[in-house]
C-alpha cells in the first residue's frame, strides 16, 4: 500500500457538518499496480442526513465507508469527522459501524453481543444492561437477549448487528451493505424499520447499497459512484418527503429519482 500523506483536518467544515472530504484521492499499490479506488472524492454530510452510496462492485464504496471509520488513510486530499480526523474521531467513539454479515458471535446470547464493546470499554454492568435494553427496543428485539444468533431470522440478526453499532449512542452510524444478503420481503421491512429508527435517534447514517430502490427509499442524499477509478458521479438531494410509507415508491417523484440514480451509473459506465 502507498504510504499515505497525513490526513490533514479540515479544520473550517460548517456547523452541523459531520463528514467533510475534499477532493480525497486513495490508491493501493498492488502486486499488478496501482489501483486507484478513489479519485477527488469531496463530499459534505450534515447532521442528521441519511445518505446512501450506491455504483457498480469496486467504485469504492467501501473504501470511503472505511476512510470515514479510519481504517484506510487517504493518499490525497482532506477528511474530516465531526470537525476531527477520522483517527480522532475513532478514539472518540464517533461512530457505530454495521456489515454485510451480522457478525455476532454465535457462543454469545444477543444480548450478551450487544454488551460485548460495552464490556471492552470497562462500562459498569449496570450501564452495560441499560444500554443493551434500550437499543434492543429501539431494533423492536425487546426480550430477545436471551435468545443465541441462530435462534433468529437473518433479518433479526442483522437488527441485533445494528442495535450493537448503537449501543455507543455514537451519532454517526456506517452502515455497508447491512441488508444485501436478505430477500426481498425482509428487506422491504427492515428498510421500513430503519427509516422509523432513523426518525426516532436522529442519527446520521452512511449507508451502502447496490440496490436503487433502497438507496432511493431510505436516503436524503444519493452519491452514485463509478468505478476504474472510483469517484462520484452525482450526488442527488432527495425531493422525496420525510414521511415514506412503502408504496411511496409508485410515486412519480420516487420513479423519478430513481431514472436519475440509474442515469448516473450509466454515465460512469459509459466513460469508465
Ligand atoms: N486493501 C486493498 N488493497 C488493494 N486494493 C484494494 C484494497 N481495498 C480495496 N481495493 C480495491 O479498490 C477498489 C474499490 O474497492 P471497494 O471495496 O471500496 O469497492 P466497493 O464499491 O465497495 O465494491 P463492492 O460493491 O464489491 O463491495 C477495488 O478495485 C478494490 O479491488
Amino acid at each position: 500500500m502507498a504510504v499515505a500523506e497525513a490526513t490533514t483536518q479540515v479544520k473550517d467544515a460548517g456547523q452541523g457538518t459531520v463528514v467533510s472530504a475534499r477532493n480525497v484521492d486513495l490508491t493501493f499499490e498492488t502486486s499488478d499496480g496501482a489501483v486507484q479506488a478513489l479519485r477527488d472524492v469531496s463530499l459534505e454530510i450534515g447532521k442528521g442526513e441519511f445518505v446512501s452510496f450506491i455504483g457498480p462492485s469496486g467504485c469504492g464504496k467501501t473504501t470511503f465507508l472505511r476512510v470515514v471509520a479510519a481504517l484506510e488513510t487517504p493518499t490525497g486530499g482532506d477528511i474530516s469527522v465531526n470537525g476531527m480526523t477520522p483517527e480522532e474521531a475513532r478514539k472518540a467513539r464517533a461512530y457505530g459501524y454495521v456489515f454485510q454479515a451480522a457478525g455476532l458471535y454465535p457462543w454469545r446470547t444477543i444480548g450478551k453481543n450487544v454488551k460485548l464493546p460495552l464490556e471492552i470499554m470497562g462500562y459498569d454492568r449496570a450501564e452495560q444492561d441499560r444500554r443493551m435494553r434500550e437499543v434492543l427496543q429501539l431494533v423492536d428485539l425487546e426480550g430477545f437477549d436471551k435468545k443465541y444468533p441462530w435462534q433468529l431470522s437473518g433479518g433479526m440478526q442483522q437488527r441485533a448487528s445494528i442495535a450493537r453499532a448503537l449501543a455507543f449512542d455514537a451519532d454517526l452510524l456506517l452502515m455497508d451493505e447491512p441488508f444485501g444478503a436478505l430477500d426481498e420481503i425482509v428487506r422491504d421491512h427492515l428498510n421500513e424499520q430503519l427509516l422509523s429508527l432513523w426518525a426516532r435517534t436522529k442519527k446520521t447514517c452512511l449507508f451502502v447499497t447496490h440496490s436503487i430502490p433502497e438507496a432511493v427509499y431510505l436516503s436524503t442524499k444519493i452519491v452514485v459512484m463509478s468505478p476504474r477509478p472510483g469517484r462520484i458521479t452525482d450526488i442527488i438531494d432527495s425531493p422525496l418527503p420525510a414521511e415514506r410509507p412503502l408504496d411511496i415508491r409508485d410515486s412519480a417523484a420516487f420513479i423519478e429519482v430513481a431514472h436519475r440514480v440509474r442515469e448516473g451509473l450509466r454515465a460512469g459506465h459509459g466513460d469508465a
